[in-house]
């Protein structure tokens, strides 16, 4: 058998429409579901193996991706959303019945990343957001428990479907952190 990523990849990565113009996220409540508008396609989609991203039941790997923060509305069942670790860079809005993290939000407006939130696309009810494109801290789930002797197989899967293991953010990301830090040192 072959190693469990994430359901929604562990079948082979599905490529998007190229066109999704957004749609409505919705947690696993089986009523009083909390649902997030979410307005255009994402962006950077990629698997997580760190312990801070959400993951379904099984998964070793978390799926996420970001888009504007405009670009994010609670629709319904706000109430119910309540932060992860209000100290995480990340904060994360996560459904305090179901425990699913709705979206991840940066307040620090000298982040890199100031102005993206981060959504799971696999909460859409809508079919055709952009698929992910890399694997992200993948040596980060052996702190969830995965041996480091399962982890050759793992990374072979990952670069079998297509998803190339890094264990920190891919270099064009990595690299867009960098230059935000040396303009922010020049500045
Ligand atoms: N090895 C750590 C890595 C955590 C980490 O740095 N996660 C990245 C990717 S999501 C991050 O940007 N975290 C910021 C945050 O969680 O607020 C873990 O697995 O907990
Ligand atoms: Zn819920
Ligand atoms: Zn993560």
């Amino acid at each position: 058998m072959t190693v469990a990523l994430h359901p929604s990849i562990d079948n082979g990565v599905k490529q998007g429409s190229g066109s999704f113009a957004g749609g409505t996220l919705a947690c696993k409540c089986k009523d009083h579901q909390v649902k997030v508008g979410i307005k255009g396609d994402v962006a950077h989609n990629h698997a997580c193996g760190c312990t801070k991203c959400w993951k379904p039941q099984g998964a070793n790997f978390s799926v996420v991706a970001v888009v504007p923060r405009q670009n994010v509305t609670v629709l319904e069942n706000g109430d119910k959303l309540q932060i992860v670790d209000p100290s995480a860079v990340i904060q994360r809005y996560a459904c305090k019945a179901c425990g699913t993290h709705m979206y991840g939000r940066i307040e620090n407006k000298n982040h890199p990343f100031y102005g993206l939130d981060f959504i799971h696309p696999e909460l859409f009810q809508e079919q055709g957001s952009q698929a992910p494109q890399f694997a992200a801290f993948v040596s980060s789930i052996i702190e969830s428990g995965v041996k480091p002797e399962q982890m050759g197989a793992i990374r072979a899967r990952l670069k079998e479907i297509g998803l190339e293991p890094y264990d920190c953010l891919s270099p064009p990301l990595m690299d867009a952190i960098a230059t935000h830090v040396a303009k922010a040192k020049a500045a």
